[in-house]
């Protein structure tokens, strides 16, 4: 049976819905950044570029490095975002788009966040490379999907019964990285962290300009939680939803954190850029070694 044209959309070069991106403009091993100028920040370094696309805040190079074919692409902001990208570059691998059915044989994506966090806690200093080696979503994104086999719900209800979560709030889920994946990016120059993906960046990750929070307290409870050792080290707002979809769909996945904040301490990161530009090498190398 064929996904009817209201499920799977393409554009009129038959290119997928929001991505804009035929199938062969996407290399096997796929970079995501939030921020749509960081892909030529990445795409720079590559030998030589074959494709550069943009759509609304998706912008995609394709590229090699180091004799690597390397996809660049930017999701923008929040875990809303993450469905669409993610359900889109495993439709490119995984859909027989000119048929509109599903492939018998499935292929697995590397998917690589390359991101900037706040850490929540005094001993990661800013400027630190924290690779995820679980997930904490607070976003509710992996509730509207039926599997949730390869969700931690040890960890899940541990965390609901330590901090006394809010009912008003998403049922917080837990998911693990691509382990593989996340030991090949992993040196002496990381820390491997339990990262917590907010749906924002202001209250719902206890930040307060203007804005009251019902729970001043709730970024020390979320600190405060040990699961067997595993603390939450960091949070931002999208490596949940790309562990959960890549479990979800067969995929490997790894998120790689920048420090910017220190929330414990106060203080936010003054070489992010070039510090930005080191944890950019950095995965690029250890991407193609
Ligand atoms: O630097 P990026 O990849 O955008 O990631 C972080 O920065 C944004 C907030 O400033 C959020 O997207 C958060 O996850
Ligand atoms: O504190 C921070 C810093 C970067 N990105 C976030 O989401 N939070």
């Amino acid at each position: 049976m064929s996904l009817k044209a209201s499920e799977l959309i393409l554009n009129e070069d038959g290119s997928i819905y929001h991505l804009g991106l035929l199938p062969e403009e996407l290399a096997n091993t796929v970079i995501t950044v939030g921020d749509p100028a960081r892909v030529s920040k990445i795409s720079v370094h590559f030998d030589s570029i074959e494709v550069k696309k943009q759509k609304r805040e998706f912008c995609t190079h394709t590229g090699i490095y180091k004799g690597k074919r390397i996809t660049v692409m930017s999701t923008g902001m929040g875990t809303d975002n993450i469905d669409i990208a993610l359900t889109e570059l495993d439709a490119l691998v995984n859909i027989d788009l000119k048929q509109k059915k599903i492939k018998e044989d499935l292929s697995r994506l590397d998917i690589i966040r390359i991101g900037t966090t706040g850490s929540i806690r005094e001993e990661i200093p800013i400027g630190s490379f924290i690779v995820s080696e679980y997930a904490l979503g607070f976003d509710g994104l992996m509730h509207y999907y039926k599997d949730d086999s390869f969700l931690r719900k040890d960890i899940a209800e541990a965390f609901v019964d330590q901090t006394d979560w809010s009912p008003k709030k998403a049922l917080p889920y837990v998911v693990e990285g691509g382990k593989e994946l996340i030991e090949k990016l992993s040196s002496d120059s990381t820390i491997k962290g339990l990262t917590g993906t907010n749906v924002g960046f202001y209250g719902p990750q206890g930040r307060i300009l203007r804005a009251e929070v019902p729970d001043p307290e709730m970024n020390n409870k979320i600190a405060a939680f040990n699961f067997n050792g595993h603390k939450v080290t960091n949070l931002e707002m999208e490596t949940s939803g790309i562990y959960g979809i890549s479990k979800l769909l067969g995929h490997n996945a790894a998120s790689m954190n920048l420090v910017l904040a220190n929330r414990a301490t106060g203080e936010f990161l003054e070489n992010a850029s070039e510090m930005m530009d080191k944890l950019i090498i950095y995965t690029l190398d250890k991407i193609a070694g």
